[in-house]
């Protein structure tokens, strides 16, 4: 019998959250999938580790400085090592690679999926700013080179999920949930003196520290709405954000007959994971069950733009269109970094970032050019306005 052609899977970013869960998850499907690249920006010891176990062709890592002990430490095996943030890019485009699994955080996904999608691979998604800074660039280009992009976000993956076998049934609206995040029942007085500390506590979710600031700030889900515009292509008007504090509902669809469907389930990465590498199967898993028995009562509420603004910026920037998004996303990598060292209030977060929409050089009709431009001018205006 002859023996299955493995899928050669690429993690970009496989020291976080969504990367060690990934490899987790191939572990047990190692009948199916190899790992051909893992890479990471500063966890040396980690990225060690998994070349070790995994045993990759080529692991990389961002920041050159690791590069020595990168080598030195794996120097018994045939690995190949790479060092830069360009390298990173190359792995992506790699000949063998099937699947790229983009699990970088923030704008420095950016370029490697840009890469991975000219060379025609199958992008398992999760990071959700490429399509945010850059979402029709990114949608053009995966048209041209007939790139696949399985969203690996878990309202994503269950809207894709809702999706499977409706050919071309017409959608009237995208559903999306959001958990309300740790500061969900606060004033706005309150949230005056929340902590990064307090942020970091989602109640539902364990992530990066990143994105579990931009779900105490709603910003999450702003970056959600324009992720699901690109990823599904319906009008701003057709998606709308519900809280779901229990998590358990992941997204839903209306069709235009009325119907809604929802997918739901434990809140557990390693499922849409999962589904972004076997799609269209499904692969039995141990992962614990959803159990109505424990939980009585499914809540919804509308989300307040007034205390979580960055809600209403994503909105306006998903209708403004152009650089509008990469502006965003940028002034918000920074803050979010800043709150994350206790540099600035919780509140101030939002603020900063609408000065810097409104300063900021709009681009009606950006190119690849314009977004790293922008990008890299909005970082420094916006900590300038942090000044
Ligand atoms: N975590 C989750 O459950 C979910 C995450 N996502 C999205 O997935 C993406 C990853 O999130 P998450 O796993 O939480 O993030 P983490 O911060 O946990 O991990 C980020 C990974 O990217 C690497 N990395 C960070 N910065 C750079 C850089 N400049 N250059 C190269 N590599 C870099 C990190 O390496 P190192 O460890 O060396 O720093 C790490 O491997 C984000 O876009 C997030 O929004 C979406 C849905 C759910
Ligand atoms: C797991 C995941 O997909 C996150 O994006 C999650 O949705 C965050 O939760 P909230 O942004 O809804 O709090
Ligand atoms: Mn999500």
């Amino acid at each position: 019998m002859s023996e299955i052609q493995k899928k050669q899977i690429a993690i970009l970013g496989s020291t976080g959250s969504i990367g060690t869960q990934a490899l987790e998850v191939l572990a047990h499907n190692d009948d199916l999938f190899e790992i051909y690249a893992i890479t990471a920006n500063n966890n040396v010891d980690l990225l060690i580790e998994q070349a070790r176990k995994f045993q990759p062709e080529m692991v990389a890592i961002g920041n050159e400085i690791h590069y020595q002990k990168l080598k030195k430490e794996l120097s018994d095996l045939p690995i190949k090592v790479f060092a830069g943030i360009e390298s990173i890019a190359q792995v992506a485009e790699m000949q063998p690679v099937d699947i790229v699994l983009t699990a970088m955080v923030g704008y420095s996904g950016l370029k490697p999926t840009i890469n991975a999608i000219k060379a025609g691979k199958k992008i398992a998604l999760a990071n959700k700013e490429t399509l945010v800074v850059a979402g029709e660039l990114i949608c053009e280009l995966a048209l041209e080179n007939n790139s696949a992009i399985i969203p690996v976000d878990s309202e994503h993956s269950a809207i894709f999920q809702c999706l499977a076998g409706e050919g071309n049934n017409p959608v009237e609206k995208l559903i999306l949930t959001a958990s309300g995040g740790p500061f969900r029942t606060k004033s706005i007085h309150e949230l005056e003196t929340v902590t990064s500390a307090q942020a970091l506590k989602h109640p539902n979710w364990d992530m990066g520290a990143k994105i579990t600031i931009d779900s105490a700030s709603m910003m999450n889900k702003g970056f959600e709405i324009i992720e699901a515009k690109w990823l599904f292509g319906v009008t701003p008007e057709q998606i709308q954000v519900v809280v779901h504090p229990q998590s358990i509902i992941h997204s839903m669809v209306q069709f235009a007959d009325g119907s809604i469907k929802a997918q739901l389930g434990m809140p557990d990465m390693k499922l849409p994971i999962q589904y972004a590498f076997t799609y269209p199967e499904r692969l039995k898993t141990n992962f614990p069950r959803f159990n109505f028995d424990l939980c009585s009562q499914f809540t919804f509420e509308q989300p307040d733009l007034e205390r979580f603004r960055n809600l209403a910026f994503a909105y306006y920037a998903m209708d403004k269109g152009g650089n509008m998004p990469c502006i965003l996303n940028a002034a918000n990598e920074i803050v979010v970094a800043e709150f994350l060292k206790d540099r600035i209030g919780f509140l101030q977060m939002s603020d900063i970032i609408e000065n810097a929409m409104a300063k900021a050089e709009f681009i009606a009709k950006p190119t690849y050019d314009d977004y790293v431009k922008t990008d890299a001018l909005v970082r420094i205006l916006t900590k300038e306005l942090i000044k």
